[in-house]
Order: C-alpha cells, then sequence, then structure tokens
C-alpha cells in the first residue's frame, strides 16, 4: 500500500532531480503515479515524464500548486525567485513547499511565496543526491518553524522513499550541498578514473568496470555496517611492504585527501553564493 496516502505531490521543474525522486517514490511504491504531477516549460521533459512514469503534467506552475498538497521546487537556484513569485497567490498555509535548490536559504522562500507576510507558509529545504535514482540517496532535511511535526514526518517520508534521512540546522546545508549533494560526481570521477588505471594495466573494459564498481560498493558497505574508521579499514589493507602502502604513497604526493577536501570547501563556498544571488536577484555568471 502506498505510504503517502490522501498527499498528492507536484514537482516544479522537471529535470535530474525530479525525476530521480519520482523514480524512487514510485519503485518505493510510496505513492501511485496517479498522485503526482510535474510542471515544466520543456515540452520534451514533460512528455518523457509522462511516457516513463505516467504522471500527469502541465506547463503551468499554478495549476500545479492549486491541484497538489505538497510542492516541490525542483528548479535550479537561479530559477526560484521566478517560479515562487509566480505561485505566491495559489500558496496557502495547507500546502507544505519543499525545496531542494541548492543555497537558496529558507526565508528567501518564505518572503517570495509570502510578501505580504499575512500567512504562514511552511516550507522544508533540503539537499538531496542522484543515487535517489536507485533508492541509494541521502538528503539533509531543515524546516521553518512554521513547518508541523507531522508536515516534517511526510517530507522525512518522501526522502526515506529514496535513500536515507538526516536532519540538520539550516546553516550546514551549504556544507550538505558541497559533500553529498555534490559528493556522487565526485565519486564518478573517481570509479572513471580507477576503471581507466585498471585498463592502462592490460585489464577489459568490462572486468576494470566491474572490479571498480564491486570495489567502491563494498567499501562503502564494510565502512558502513563495521562502523570501524576507515582509516582502521585502510590499514588492515596495508601488508607491510606490500602493494598497496606502494600506491597509497603516490595518492598521498598527488595531494588526494587535500584535493577532495578543496572540492568541498569551493562546492559549500558555491552553495552559499548562490544562496545569496538568488536572494539579490543577482544573476553573475550563474547562466546554468
Ligand atoms: N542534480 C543534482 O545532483 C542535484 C540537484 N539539486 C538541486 O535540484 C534543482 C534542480 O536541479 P536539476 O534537476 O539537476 O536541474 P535540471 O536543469 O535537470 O532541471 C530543472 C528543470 O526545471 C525546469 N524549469 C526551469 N524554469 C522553470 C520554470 N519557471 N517553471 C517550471 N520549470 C522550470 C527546466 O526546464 C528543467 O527541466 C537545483 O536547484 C539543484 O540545486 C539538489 C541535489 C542534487
Ligand atoms: O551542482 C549543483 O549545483 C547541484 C547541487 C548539488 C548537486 N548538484
Amino acid at each position: 500500500m502506498a505510504v503517502l496516502t490522501n498527499k498528492r505531490i507536484g514537482f516544479i521543474g522537471g529535470g535530474n532531480m525530479a525525476e530521480a525522486m519520482i523514480k524512487g517514490l514510485l519503485s518505493a511504491s510510496f505513492i501511485e503515479a496517479k498522485s503526482l504531477m510535474a510542471s515544466d516549460m520543456v515540452g520534451e521533459r514533460l512528455e518523457f515524464l509522462k511516457h516513463e512514469f505516467k504522471i500527469k503534467t502541465t506547463t503551468d506552475n499554478q495549476e500545479l500548486v492549486q491541484k497538489n498538497d505538497i510542492i516541490i521546487l525542483a528548479v535550479k537556484p537561479q530559477a526560484v525567485k521566478a517560479v515562487c513569485s509566480g505561485i505566491h497567490e495559489q500558496v496557502d498555509e495547507k500546502k507544505l513547499v519543499i525545496s531542494v535548490a541548492a543555497g537558496v536559504p529558507i526565508h528567501a522562500i518564505e518572503i517570495l511565496l509570502n510578501p505580504e507576510a499575512d500567512k504562514k507558509v511552511g516550507v522544508v529545504r533540503t539537499m538531496p543526491n542522484t543515487p535517489a535514482l536507485v533508492q541509494a540517496g541521502v538528503t539533509a532535511l531543515s524546516a521553518s518553524d512554521h513547518v508541523s511535526k507531522s508536515d516534517l514526518k511526510v517530507a522525512h517520508r518522501i526522502f526515506e522513499a529514496i535513500g536515507r534521512t538526516v536532519d540538520v540546522p539550516e546553516a550546514q546545508l551549504d556544507a550538505v550541498t558541497g559533500l553529498s549533494g555534490s559528493g556522487p560526481a565526485y565519486i564518478f570521477m573517481i570509479i572513471e578514473a580507477l576503471s581507466d588505471a585498471g585498463v592502462k594495466m592490460g585489464l577489459s573494459r568490462d572486468v576494470s568496470n566491474a572490479l571498480t564498481l564491486q570495489t567502491v560498493l563494498g567499501s562503502a558497505k564494510l565502512a558502513q555496517e563495521s562502523g570501524r574508521h576507515p582509516g582502521e579499514l585502510k590499514d588492515m589493507v596495508c601488508s607491510p611492504g606490500g602493494t598497496t602502502i606502494s600506491g597509497l604513497h603516490w595518492l598521498e604526493k598527488g595531494g588526494l585527501r587535500t584535493t577532495l577536501i578543496n572540492a568541498v570547501e569551493a562546492a559549500t563556498q558555491r552553495s552559499i553564493e548562490l544562496g545569496r544571488n538568488a536572494e539579490n536577484n543577482q544573476n553573475g555568471n550563474d547562466s546554468q
């Protein structure tokens, strides 16, 4: 039975993240396709979502808000202002608004949705990630004061359909974005490089890919299930004078750890910047 009974969920923006969430929600049987809707200005995206998932679609964001109880803002941060300004009259206190947009603060969304400050609009800001497509995502959530405990529970249920959830104070959501929001791209780059390395050493691409993927998956599973410190698990692989320590020496020389820390720091800073731009309505170089 669908977990989110009697709830209609509408996605504004039918891109990658909306697709990942729709697929996860349906695969987990948390909700029926007839209770899902997406709006987008790109007709091809709507056709794809309609065909692939049998959900309802519209090009009209106001219609989407009117017809749904939970509104998920799944547009780029740069589009949040225009979208919210276009739907604020349709958003009332009964709607729960959930944003997945990187960087955009809750209070900025609240002001856009409630310019007269005459209603209590509940906003949950979240940061999911694309492994949601295979229900292995992780989402951090932070809610405004206007969100009831039961609505926050509903938000958790939605993201539990696509993986794990954690609550964080809003101030930490930019760091979450730099780590787990962007993180899949870092890991895919590592996977691609390891697979190339195997090919360089003479393995076929298929074998190299299979070995790489299972090594990454298995290592994450071992770290998660054992609860042991990654340094300890690393030491278990390193025989004295053996192969692994020779490989690790090169990773240290290449600054792997510093590089990853710098990457998370840069992505976090960018999330903060996107939020600032969204608030000031400056697009700057944000042409994404
Ligand atoms: N892709 C990812 O890994 C993650 C993305 N996010 C956040 O999710 C949000 C969406 O990202 P993606 O899905 O990757 O982007 P995307 O570009 O794939 O999707 C955005 C969609 O919004 C549509 N759109 C633009 N303006 C619109 C409007 N006024 N009304 C209706 N639809 C409109 C676009 O046509 C597009 O289909 C962003 O804010 C991003 O920060 C969060 C976590 C992970
Ligand atoms: O790159 C981005 O801006 C989005 C947010 C987190 C992952 N993708």
